[in-house]
C-alpha cells in the first residue's frame, strides 16, 4: 500500500489471544472477522497486507484470488501447514510463517498425559466406576508399564524431543526414533535412528509428532498394525491422516494393539456419534496440544511478530519460506 497508508491485516479468528494484536495495532490496521468461516474471509480479505491466518480453514487459491496481489505475507498460529496451498503462496511470492518451538513443551505435555492414558486405561476405568463395574480382582484393569519400555518415536523434531525428555523420567529402557535422517539431537538423547519397520516391530509406546505430508499420509495403517505388538500403545498428537483411522478401529477392536491416544483426529470436531468416542481402549482429547494460557499467548505474539517482518520486507523469525 502506498506509504502514507497504514498497513492493512486480517485476524482470520476472533478470538486470537490480545498480545499479539496489541503488537499489531500500534503499527496496522486490524479487521476482525466475526466467526470463522470461508465466508467471512472471503468477504473480509480483499486488499490486505498480510493474515493472521489462526484457522485450520484451508488457505486456497480462491482465498488469494480474492485477497489480491498486494498480499505479502500469511502468518499461521501453529505449528502445522499442512493446510496450506504451498505452491499457490510461492507462485505468488507470499512469505509464510509458523510458530514452531513456542508450543512444543505444551504438546509434549499433551503426548504423556496421553501416553499414560492410554497406557493405564484411564478411560475405560473411568467407564467401569459409572457403570458399578469396579471390581477388586488383582488381574483387573492392568496396563502397560513405560518402565523398562523401548518408546519409538515416529518424528524427532522440537515436538518429539520434547516428549523424548519427558518420558525418559519414567525409566524407558530404550528409545527408537523415525524420519527423514538420522539427527544429532538424536545421538544427544540417546536415542537410536531405526526404520520404519524396525521401529513397529521393536515399540512398546509408538509417539507420532511428524508433519503430515504426502509422505506421512496413511503410514499407520493396516500393514502397519499387522506388525505391531499385540501389548503397543500407539500416540498421535500431531495429524489425524497420518492414521488410516479404519485401520486404528479395527485394531483396537480386533487387540491388534493394547490402545491407543489421541489429541488428533478425523474429522475434527469429530461428530458425537463416532465409532472412535465408542471403544474403551482409546483415549480422547479434543486438539488441545498447544491450549494452553501462556503457549497461546506465545503464539499469539510470535504470529504479530512474523506479520511485522513480513510486511516490512525483512526475514521472518520464523519462516516456512
Ligand atoms: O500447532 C499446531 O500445528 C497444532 O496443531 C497445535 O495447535
Amino acid at each position: 500500500s502506498p506509504k502514507n497508508e497504514k498497513c492493512k491485516v486480517l485476524i482470520a479468528n476472533p478470538s486470537v489471544p490480545q498480545a499479539g494484536l496489541d503488537i499489531l495495532e500500534k503499527k496496522c490496521d486490524l479487521i476482525k472477522i466475526n466467526n470463522e468461516s470461508k465466508a467471512e474471509i472471503l468477504s473480509k480479505v480483499k486488499g490486505v497486507d498480510a493474515i493472521f491466518y489462526a484457522t485450520y480453514i484451508p488457505l486456497d487459491k480462491e482465498i488469494l484470488d480474492q485477497a489480491g496481489s498486494q498480499l505479502k505475507t500469511v502468518s499461521l498460529m501453529s505449528a502445522g501447514y499442512n493446510h496450506i496451498n504451498i505452491p499457490e503462496l510461492k507462485e505468488r511470492g507470499i512469505k509464510l510463517s509458523n510458530t514452531p518451538k513456542v508450543l512444543s513443551d505444551a504438546v509434549a505435555e499433551v503426548a504423556v498425559l496421553l501416553t499414560l492414558g492410554a497406557a493405564r486405561r484411564s478411560h475405560e476405568g473411568r467407564k467401569k466406576i459409572e457403570s458399578g463395574d469396579w471390581k477388586s480382582d488383582p488381574q483387573w484393569l492392568l496396563g502397560q508399564d513405560i518402565s523398562g519400555s523401548t518408546v519409538g518415536i515416529i518424528g524427532l523434531g522440537s515436538i518429539g524431543q520434547a516428549i523424548l525428555k519427558r518420558l525418559k523420567p519414567f525409566g524407558v529402557e530404550q528409545f527408537i526414533y523415525t524420519g527423514h535422517k538420522e539427527k544429532t539431537e538424536g545421538k544427544e538423547l540417546g536415542a537410536k535412528f531405526v526404520d520404519f519397520e524396525t521401529l513397529n516391530k521393536n515399540s512398546d509406546f509408538i509417539i507420532v509428532s511428524a508433519p503430515l505430508t504426502n509422505e506421512t499420509r496413511g503410514i499407520i495403517n493396516d500393514d502397519f498394525f499387522s506388525k505391531t505388538k499385540k501389548t503397543a500403545v500407539l500416540v498421535n498428537i500431531a495429524r489425524g491422516e497420518i492414521v488410516n483411522q479404519e485401520a486404528l478401529i479395527k485394531a483396537l477392536k480386533e487387540g491388534k494393539i493394547f490402545s491407543a491416544g489421541l489429541d488428533v483426529m478425523t474429522p475434527e470436531p469429530l461428530p458425537v456419534d463416532h465409532e472412535l468416542l465408542k471403544l474403551p481402549n482409546l483415549v480422547l482429547t479434543p486438539h488441545i496440544g498447544s491450549a494452553t494460557v501462556k503457549t497461546r499467548n506465545s503464539m499469539s505474539v510470535l504470529a504479530a511478530k512474523n506479520i511485522l517482518k513480513g510486511i516490512e520486507g525483512e526475514e521472518l523469525l520464523t519462516p516456512v519460506f
